[in-house]
């Protein structure tokens, strides 16, 4: 502690920065010291912010200026049967939140899944993108650049695998605007989610079209990535996972756990996720996937600011067969799932062990197959939110459940 203060006296006296502290001490002493200086210039008490379970040491690739950390509350919701094409079997979910009756709600939709026989959930497409943004002279500079990229793809992939082993160069799409040539690399990155992995090997592909065009690279990202902004390139093209989940729920589940009916459910939905979202000019069209996959990106150790993309997904309900007899069947597609099981924070003691809860911590076997079955899980999670919400909100529970649950 006294090293702590020494430190801290040092930053307040100009000697020291507070990003400098690491080269002087540990990184727990380090934090110490940081969390000094920010008390006694605040009226802020640290102690609960100090009083983490973890070596900083194991946060170093994950921050700067550690001061401490943030604890939210983790609950599982499930066991939710699970039948992918790369998840298998029964898994509890683990999700972080503060939001009271999110994990009841999820907790009811994964039973009513369980009850129909599990969710049939498929990654449909897979790829995570960086769109480096180039100036050329005029349009015909432009062509020539996009004709001489389509010729060299195979350059470009080669100077991409020298610096990785796992990731791989699928494709690369321009897009022309006036002299802005927008070139979309796409990559398979197997567990990682592959942000990281993606903008260092665009930067090494990027050195060879300068070195081979006239093209003038502006920045390593022009935005059509689109990375942690709302976009409609990720809805319709996808990045990362695309993934998509359904079940088929028989009408007496629906009314005695749901307390409602396939029509209630199929009308509300038709209503609220495709008229209201379409009306309001939503890239949502659902109830409340962002719930899920934030509590689950919290709870694991993913990019949070990921959770925009992550959100991008299309809920249908319908009902099936005739008359008064029909059933309910509910899907819920997220076209850009950003997810990984190796990198980022997925090394963090209680992230790792949230991996653990789903048996998918580390590289797979076959490499890429723990981020399939991660999104997976993920996807039935988020069916499981959509079934649970839409028929609060169809049997006019949802203000009660709050009030309950959440107050
Ligand atoms: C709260 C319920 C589930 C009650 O629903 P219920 O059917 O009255 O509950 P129940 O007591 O009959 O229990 C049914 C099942 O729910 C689960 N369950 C029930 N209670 C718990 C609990 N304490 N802890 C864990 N699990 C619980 C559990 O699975 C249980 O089965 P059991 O295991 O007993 O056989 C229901 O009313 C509900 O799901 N409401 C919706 C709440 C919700 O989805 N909130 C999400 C956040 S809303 C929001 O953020 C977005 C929004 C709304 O603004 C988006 C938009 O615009 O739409
Ligand atoms: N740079 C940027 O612009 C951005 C970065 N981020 C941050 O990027 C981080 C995530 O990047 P990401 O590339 O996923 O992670 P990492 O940077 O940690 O890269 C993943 C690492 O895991 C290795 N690896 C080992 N086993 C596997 C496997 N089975 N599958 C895939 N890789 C494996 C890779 O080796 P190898 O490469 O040799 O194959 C690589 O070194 C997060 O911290 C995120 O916050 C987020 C947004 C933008």
């Amino acid at each position: 502690m006294t090293d702590a203060v020494d430190l801290a006296a040092r930053v307040r006296e100009g000697e020291l920065r507070l990003h400098e502290l690491d080269d002087h001490a540990d990184p727990d002493v380090a934090a110490a010291a940081r969390r000094q200086l920010v008390e006694s210039e605040t009226d802020a008490s640290l102690d609960s912010v100090g009083d983490y379970g973890f070596p900083a040491a194991a946060a170093e690739p994950n921050i700067e200026n550690m001061i401490g950390a943030v604890q939210v509350p983790m609950g599982v919701a499930g066991p939710v049967a699970v039948d992918g094409g790369a998840a298998e079997g029964e898994a509890y979910l683990p999700l972080a939140t503060t939001e009271g009756a999110l994990l009841a709600s999820v907790n009811r939709g994964c039973s009513v899944v369980n009850a129909a026989g599990g969710a049939n959930v498929r990654v449909t497409k897979s790829g995570m993108t960086r769109a480096p943004v180039f100036r050329v002279t005029d349009v015909v500079e432009a062509e020539a650049l996009v004709e001489w990229v389509r010729d060299n793809v195979d350059r470009l992939r080669e100077a991409a695998a020298e610096t990785t082993t796992h990731g791989e160069l699928l494709d690369v799409t321009p897009y022309v605007v006036g002299n802005s040539v927008y070139l979309r690399f796409r990559y398979d990155t197997k567990d990682a989610m592959g942000m990281n992995m993606a903008t260092i090997a665009t930067g090494a592909a990027c050195d060879v079209i300068e070195a081979e065009t006239d093209a003038s690279l502006v920045a390593l990202s022009g935005n059509l990535c689109t990375d942690k902004k709302p976009a409609a390139i990720n809805a319709v093209e996808g990045r990362g996972r695309s993934v998509t989940a359904d079940v088929a729920v028989p009408r007496e589940v629906v009314t005695e756990r749901l307390h409602t009916t396939p029509e209630a459910i199929a009308e509300l939905n038709t209503r609220k996720n495709l008229i209201g979202s379409a009306k309001a000019g939503s890239l949502g069209f659902n109830a409340h996937v962002a719930n899920v996959v934030a509590a689950m990106f919290l709870a694991t150790g993913q990019d949070e600011a990921q959770v925009v993309e992550g959100a991008n997904a299309i809920t249908t309900a319908e009902v099936r067969g005739s008359g008064s007899d029909g059933d309910l069947y509910v899907s819920v597609s997220l076209s850009s799932l950003e997810v990984g099981t190796v990198g980022g924070g997925t090394k963090l003691p209680t992230q790792a062990e949230a991996l653990d809860v789903l048996g998918i911590r580390g590289g797979g076997d076959p490499a890429g197959s723990n981020a399939d079955a991660f999104a997976e899980y993920i996807a039935a999670g988020a069916l499981a939110g959509e079934l649970s919400l839409l028929s609060a909100l169809a049997s006019r529970h949802l203000s009660s459940a709050h009030a309950e649950l959440g107050r």
